[in-house]
């Protein structure tokens, strides 16, 4: 694919993913599997598109220094702008020349000479003039806010929560690139053995600190790997393996996954039984069940039944104290994975915290009486909002006596995770930064005898 087309092509994802608010990781997978994109150009396409998305508001900022901001503009151009921009100020790739050329071909065929010469005319200028330091920003939620690329009610929120530093710092990672990670299926390979292969295949791996299933892959797409399309391992972040970690499930206990779509702690969780005894799984939608299925069946586990239903009236179909063990994965803000999906940082707000806090809770309340006397509960969520986790944990503790925060749970963590800053009396929140995982928490309750 020559250049032209490449960027063609990204400009229409990036169009397509602001038009009609997808998500921008299942697009890219998408075009990626069409085969349309030759497999050197998958590197500089993911960059871009994720890169542009990332950097949005800090590159609006720049180029509203440029343009005059009452002149109407179509919102492609815009767009081209921005990842022309992103281009030549985050990238080393390709040189500035060309980028510019390139934008201004594009902007000639997709619009008219008139709005290619005002694209020349803007890039041109950001080439001689450099852009505008944004180190003269006074207001510190406000500098965080511009140059991270963060929404500043989000950066406020943060920064009450857990002061400017480690939101500074938070926001800084979420707009650098976080290593894949990957779970083997250890009834059908061992870690070691998964990893001479993925070296052999030309990656760059090493194993996980919070899984011993886990392998982290520096390098390498691998979507292309045997491995994952002969059913040996499963794309999971190494913060969602630690559920199934700490969860503790043994072969042939019964096993309640009440949020389970797309089904990757259900399998994880499967792979500890040994693929013996019974997991329930469930989600609200009925089209995500098939995830689940599908999931299972490609990692050859049968012992996991997915069936549609809302956690909060699974009373009225399973008896109480009926599990050994319960999984509460919640939906959730999705404020931990903006690196891996930017657009949440820009489409979330405040109320949407407050609904879902309000849902978590109604979900642990109702499922609660069907763990067993001396059952274990693992709650999570992919949020960093204290709302959504240490609240919600505080508020279900307090009216459900006969629940406790586990104490052994922070004994079995990982000796990394025991002395980490995300450690409170309700959980474990990992951040971003810290351990290149994603923005994840996680706590486990145990029903009392
Ligand atoms: C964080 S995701 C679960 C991820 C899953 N546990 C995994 O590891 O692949 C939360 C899921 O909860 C589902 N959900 C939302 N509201 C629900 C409800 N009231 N009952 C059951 N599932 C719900 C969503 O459809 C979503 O798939």
């Amino acid at each position: 694919m020559k250049t032209y087309q490449l960027r063609n092509a990204i400009l229409d994802l990036l169009i397509r993913i602001e038009k009609d608010q997808s998500f921008s990781h299942l697009l890219i997978d998408h075009e990626i599997k069409s085969g349309q994109i030759k497999q050197k150009d998958e590197g500089l396409l993911t960059e871009v598109v994720y890169g542009t998305l990332q950097r949005e508001m800090t590159l609006d900022y720049y180029l509203d220094s440029f343009m005059d901001s009452k002149k109407k503009m179509e919102p492609w151009v815009r767009i081209l702008l921005r990842m022309s921009l992103y281009q030549m100020l985050f990238l080393d790739k390709v040189p500035d020349h060309a980028i510019i050329h390139e934008a201004v071909e594009i902007a000639k065929h997709r619009g008219h000479r008139g709005i290619a010469g005002f694209v020349n005319g803007v890039l041109r200028n950001v080439q001689r003039n450099g852009v505008p330091d944004t180190a003269l920003i006074e207001d510190p939620v406000s500098r965080i806010s511009i140059e991270t690329s963060h929404p500043k009610w989000l950066v406020a929120r943060w920064t009450a929560q857990y002061g400017i530093e480690t939101t500074k710092a938070m926001c800084e990672a979420n707009v650098n690139k976080k290593s894949q990670s990957i779970r083997i299926q250890p009834l059908k390979i061992s870690r070691e053995e998964a990893m001479e292969i993925l070296k052999e295949q030309g990656y760059s791996v090493i194993p996980s600190r919070f899984s011993s299933q886990g392998i982290i892959i520096e390098k390498g797409n691998i979507l292309h790997s045997s491995l994952f399309k002969d059913g040996l391992i499963t794309i999971q972040d190494q913060s969602s393996m630690l559920v199934a970690e700490m969860l503790d499930a043994k072969p042939s206990m019964e096993v309640l996954d009440a949020c389970s779509a797309p089904g990757g702690k259900a399998t994880h969780i499967a792979e500890k039984m040994e693929n013996q005894g019974s997991i329930k799984a469930y989600d609200l939608h009925k089209k995500k069940v098939n995830l689940i299925a599908n999931k299972a069946k490609s990692l050859g586990l049968t012992i996991i039944d997915a069936n549609a239903n809302d956690a909060r009236k699974l009373h009225e179909i399973h008896a109480a104290e009926s599990f050994d063990r319960i999984v509460v994965d919640a939906p959730c803000s999705g404020l931990g994975v903006i690196r891996g999906k930017p657009e949440i940082k820009y489409n979330k707000n405040e109320n949407d915290i407050e609904r879902l806090s309000e849902i978590q809770l109604d979900i642990l309340e109702r499922v609660a009486p069907l763990l067993k006397k001396d059952g274990l509960l693992v709650y999570s969520t992919c949020t960093v909002d204290k709302q959504e986790n240490e609240q919600v944990v505080k508020s279900f503790i307090e009216s459900n006596p006969d629940f406790e925060v586990d104490s052994v749970f922070f004994e079995k963590l990982p000796d990394e995770l025991k002395a980490s800053q995300g450690k409170s009396e309700f959980g474990l929140q990992l951040f971003p930064q810290n351990f290149d995982t994603d923005g994840f928490f996680l706590t486990r309750l145990k029903r009392k005898k």
